[in-house]
């Protein structure tokens, strides 16, 4: 039985020490105004413009030291967050934490691979196969989704090289670029869980005025993830293909359109969420769009 958490009056955030979303995290966190002081071990930074502190841990602990109330919120992938949900199902516990905001960065995947040779059939060919992964409760929970019985082969790191060591017959690992399967001789052929860094918390409101604090806090984290997304997209267009140009303009806010001095010209200037791809672009041109720029937007107050 964990001991009730001490009163606190600060909000606590565990991020990665080191790892692909530490950096991403306090960089997240300083876009929102935050600065702290790092204490000499470096493992806890204390929030000068917020009462909000940081906790620098293993991404395997976010979880835990949320569940156990030593931290408020957590940055971490949805994996690390889904495999805790589903071992405590598993001890017959009631789920406790959730995502309280999804960050759009930190995008992977979960996913089986074979050895690159092998011909791919469906699940039913992973019966009775051993299967290396740092995520057995996620694996198993999908292994049962498709009534197939193997045995997860649990390692902490290095999964993609258990086939070739003789200790697993296919992998469930991580995946971005799909790099370090094709390194290993191994390609995916099925994706058990989409990933990206999100926001923990409680499945409940915090105590002791931190709830408030948390409430502020995620509006920055709102208004930070938003401008990251937006562009503006200005370009110049005859009146005459103004036309043909506006229906093909990327979904976003009403755009403004303004006359341009001595000529029958108009300015368009749109704020777009997400990239605007290179092939958007041309199509503008193609119906008669100028001077295209996506600029990038570094604040914004409506
Ligand atoms: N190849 C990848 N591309 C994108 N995101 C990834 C990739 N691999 C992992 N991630 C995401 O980043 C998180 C942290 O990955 P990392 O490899 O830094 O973890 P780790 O080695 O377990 O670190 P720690 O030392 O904190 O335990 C993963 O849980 C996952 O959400
Ligand atoms: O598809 P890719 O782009 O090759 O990425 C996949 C690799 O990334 C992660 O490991 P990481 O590089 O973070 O090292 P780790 O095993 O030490 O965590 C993951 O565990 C895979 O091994
Ligand atoms: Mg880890």
């Amino acid at each position: 039985m964990t001991p009730p958490a001490q009163p606190r009056e600060r909000l606590r955030v565990a991020i990665q020490k080191s790892g692909r979303l530490g950096e991403p995290a306090r960089d997240l966190l300083a876009s929102c105004g935050l600065t702290w002081r790092e204490s000499r071990d470096k493992l806890f930074c204390y929030g000068e413009s917020l009462p909000v502190d940081l906790l620098l841990v293993r991404d395997d602990d976010i979880p835990g030291l949320i569940a156990d109330g030593v931290c408020d919120l957590g940055i971490v992938g949805r994996n690390v967050l889904v495999e805790h949900g589903l071992e405590r199902a598993a001890q017959g516990r009631p789920a406790d934490l959730t995502e309280w905001r999804q960050l759009g960065w930190g995008a992977c995947r979960l996913d089986v691979a074979i050895e690159e040779q092998q011909e791919w059939t469906g699940p039913e060919q992973l019966e009775g196969l051993r299967i290396a992964t740092s995520y057995p409760r996620t694996l198993g929970r999908w292994l049962q989704e498709q009534g197939v019985d193997a045995e997860p082969v649990v390692l902490n790191g290095s999964v993609e090289i258990a086939p070739r060591l003789g200790q697993a017959d296919v992998v469930c690992d991580l995946v971005s670029s799909g790099g370090t399967l094709r390194a290993n001789q191994l390609r995916p052929v099925t994706t058990i869980l989409h990933s990206e860094a999100v926001i923990a918390g409680p499945s409940g409101t915090l105590d002791d005025g931190r709830q408030e604090i948390a409430d502020l806090l995620l509006r920055r984290i709102d208004g930070a993830v938003q401008l990251k997304e937006s562009r503006l997209l200005m370009l110049r267009v005859a009146r005459s293909d103004l036309d043909a140009v506006g229906p093909l303009l990327p979904a976003g806010h009403e755009p403004t359109v303004t006359q341009v001095e001595g000529r029958d010209e108009v300015a368009v200037q749109v704020l777009v969420h997400g990239p605007v791809p290179w092939a958007k672009l041309e199509d503008l041109k193609r119906a008669g769009a100028a001077n295209l720029m996506v600029l990038p937007v570094e604040g914004m107050l409506a």
